[in-house]
């Protein structure tokens, strides 16, 4: 299926699409130590929309969402974000451009509080690069510190988090941890939120409560993109599946109707039948 066509059609639940993506990938390409991580991969995400991002292991999806949240360079192609190229900006400014994320494996501060490592993703939304006034004017800072610790309080009450707001994260467990970090992202107030493999080391109850919460998030008009191995969790819950296999979309469409498409088929299982030969 074409981007345009995808565009064009009433994708289960979806919002009408507007005039200006909330991102645009075009014909993305990034060489890795000689390895095409990502080959000329396009994608449109419209607003207000739960994009699942799917593939093999080593088909592109972390690389593209690095590539997204300006992490790493592209070797060719572009990325707009509502518009906005975002190879123009650093990290910090495509940041400023509504766009939070998780990673795949945990990174959270571990001399931190779970309270003051949720703090830490409101931070930057909050106080933007004022950082003379920071200095000059404390008590603005000290406004702003409370709005800060306002906002993560409210993201960790989201997650069921507000009775473990002063524990370290090594005393939780890595499903709770994992909840601290979509926490944090979710205290900046994203308008685009890239999750990476989010319910990695969860059990059925913990995955389960975070496909809730990424479906009430799509209802409030968050924009998402899953990275997500449970092909199950993305029909049940993403209004459109973008699927990768080696740096190449092989795939676009309803989640139900593109993981029955023969080449996901042959890219997930064919693998595992030419490892086995
Ligand atoms: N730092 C690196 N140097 C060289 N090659 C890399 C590097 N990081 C990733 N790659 C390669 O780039 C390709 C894409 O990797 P990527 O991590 O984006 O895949 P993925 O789909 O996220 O995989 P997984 O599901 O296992 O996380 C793989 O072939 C991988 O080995």
């Amino acid at each position: 299926m074409t981007d345009a066509m995808t565009q064009a059609a009433p994708d289960a639940g979806g919002a009408p699409a507007t005039a200006v993506p909330a991102l645009e990938v075009r014909e993305a390409a990034v060489n890795l130590g000689g390895v095409k991580a990502l080959d000329g991969v396009s994608l449109t995400v419209h607003d207000g929309r739960l994009y699942g991002l799917a593939g093999p292991n080593g088909s592109g999806k972390s690389t593209l969402l690095a590539a997204i949240s300006r992490l790493l360079d592209l070797t060719s192609g572009n990325i707009l974000i509502g518009g906005a190229d975002v190879m123009r900006r650093s990290p910090f400014q495509v940041a400023q451009l509504g766009l939070a994320r998780t990673f795949q494996t945990v990174r959270l501060m571990p001399q931190f509080s779970v309270l003051e490592n949720a703090m830490f993703g409101a931070d930057q939304a909050v106080f933007g690069s004022s950082f003379v006034k920071q200095w000059l004017m404390p008590w603005w800072t000290r406004g702003r510190e409370a709005q800060v610790r306002a906002r993560a309080e409210a993201a960790l009450d989201r997650l069921h988090l507000m009775d473990l707001r002063d524990e370290l994260p090594l005393n939780l467990s890595y499903g709770t941890q994992r909840k601290v970090e979509i926490a944090r992202a979710l205290a900046a107030e994203p308008h685009l939120l890239l999750l990476d493999e989010p319910t990695a080391g969860m059990n059925r109850a913990e995955r389960d409560e975070i496909g809730e919460l990424l479906l009430r998030l799509r209802h409030e008009g968050v924009t998402q993109i899953l990275v997500e191995h449970d092909l199950k969790m993305m029909v049940d819950i993403c209004d459109h599946l973008y699927v990768l296999d080696s740096g190449h979309r092989i795939a676009s469409g309803r989640p139900a109707e593109v993981i029955r498409e023969p080449q996901v088929v042959e890219a997930y299982l064919g693998r595992g039948r030419r490892a086995a030969a």
